[in-house]
């Protein structure tokens, strides 16, 4: 019997079918358009498969209080064909099976901390630099959840003394996300972050900004992990960049592990939310 997986992306829908140990056995992609057109799709690949249960990791924001009249839905994002929609509803009436439900960057760090970067620990954080930023944590073996899911990626940070720049955060201008994702980078400096490789300004400043966020998440939560993934961190040199300003932030407060250990990519690479998805489905079943 095999378990199903979806990682909901603002542009691709990744669906998976998988084993009971988190192993992608089939995998498809369709463009995230509305729901009407995308959905279908989806419910047409699961249910040429014979799966027990189902795990998404969805953009966001979206409703994972299942005590709320609206768990399940995605609620105000930006993509508007999808507003206050009633995803696991929409699922769930079609496939009848348990279906587990949480963020996308959360599902990635239960990838990460069962089969990943993180196996055998308890707790780590997953963060995305790459449209937005956003960040998943695995805390005492149970995903991070309040009355909502966290938002690491709107918090405030110091501005680096040579940027000028307003920030691109509809909501708050210049918070993390609105400085340091991979649209701030392309309007600061006028070109898309690939394009902007071998410029060290740009790394110095973004590594700057994302250390700064490390070392709150550190101070808060205690990782025991931190994985950095998203299209941003692509740019493997912003790494050892990272550490630097992490280590000289924190000033030897508290104790960190090796940071070269610390502070890594995802070592399921681009696969980890899609196994986090198959985990959670297994997980949906208890
Ligand atoms: N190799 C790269 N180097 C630098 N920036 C990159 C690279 N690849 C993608 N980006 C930037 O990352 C952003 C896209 O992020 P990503 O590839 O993670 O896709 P996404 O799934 O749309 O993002 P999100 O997870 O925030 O929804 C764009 O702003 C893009 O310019
Ligand atoms: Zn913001």
């Amino acid at each position: 019997m095999h378990y199903g997986g979806i990682e909901a992306g603002g542009t691709k829908f990744v669906c998976a079918v998988g084993d009971e140990n988190g192993n992608i056995i089939e995998r498809i992609q369709f463009p995230t358009l509305t729901p009407e057109e995308t959905i279908p799709k989806v419910i047409e690949f699961f249910q040429k498969h014979e799966i027990r249960a189902l795990g998404v990791g969805s953009f966001g924001p979206i409703d994972i209080n299942v005590k709320s009249d609206t768990y399940g839905y995605i609620t105000s994002t930006p993509k508007t064909a999808w507003t206050n929609y009633p995803f696991l509803q929409a699922l769930q009436k079609e496939l009848n099976i348990p279906i587990g439900f949480n963020t996308d960057v959360n599902v990635a760090a239960l990838g990460e901390v069962t089969l990943g970067a993180a196996k055998g620990m308890e707790n780590c954080l997953y963060i995305t630099v790459g449209t937005g930023i956003g960040a998943g944590a695995v805390v005492q073996g149970n995903l991070l959840q309040g009355f909502s899911h966290p938002e690491m990626g709107h918090i405030l940070v110091r501005r680096h003394e040579e940027d000028s720049y307003t920030g691109k955060c509809p909501y708050h201008k210049d918070c993390l996300e609105g400085l340091a994702a991979g649209p701030a980078i392309e309007e600061r400096w006028g070109k898309k972050g690939i394009e902007l490789e071998n410029n060290s300004k740009v790394w110095e400043m973004e590594a700057y900004y994302i250390a700064q966020a490390l070392m709150q998440y550190i101070l808060v939560l205690s990782p025991e992990k931190i994985i950095l993934g998203g299209g941003v961190m692509k740019q493997q040199q912003v790494f050892p960049l990272i550490r630097e300003n992490v280590a000289s932030f924190i000033n030897g407060y508290v104790e960190l592990p090796p940071l070269e250990e610390y502070i890594v990519p995802p070592s399921l690479g681009d696969n980890a939310g899609i196994t986090g998805a198959l985990i959670l489905a297994k997980q949906s079943e208890q």
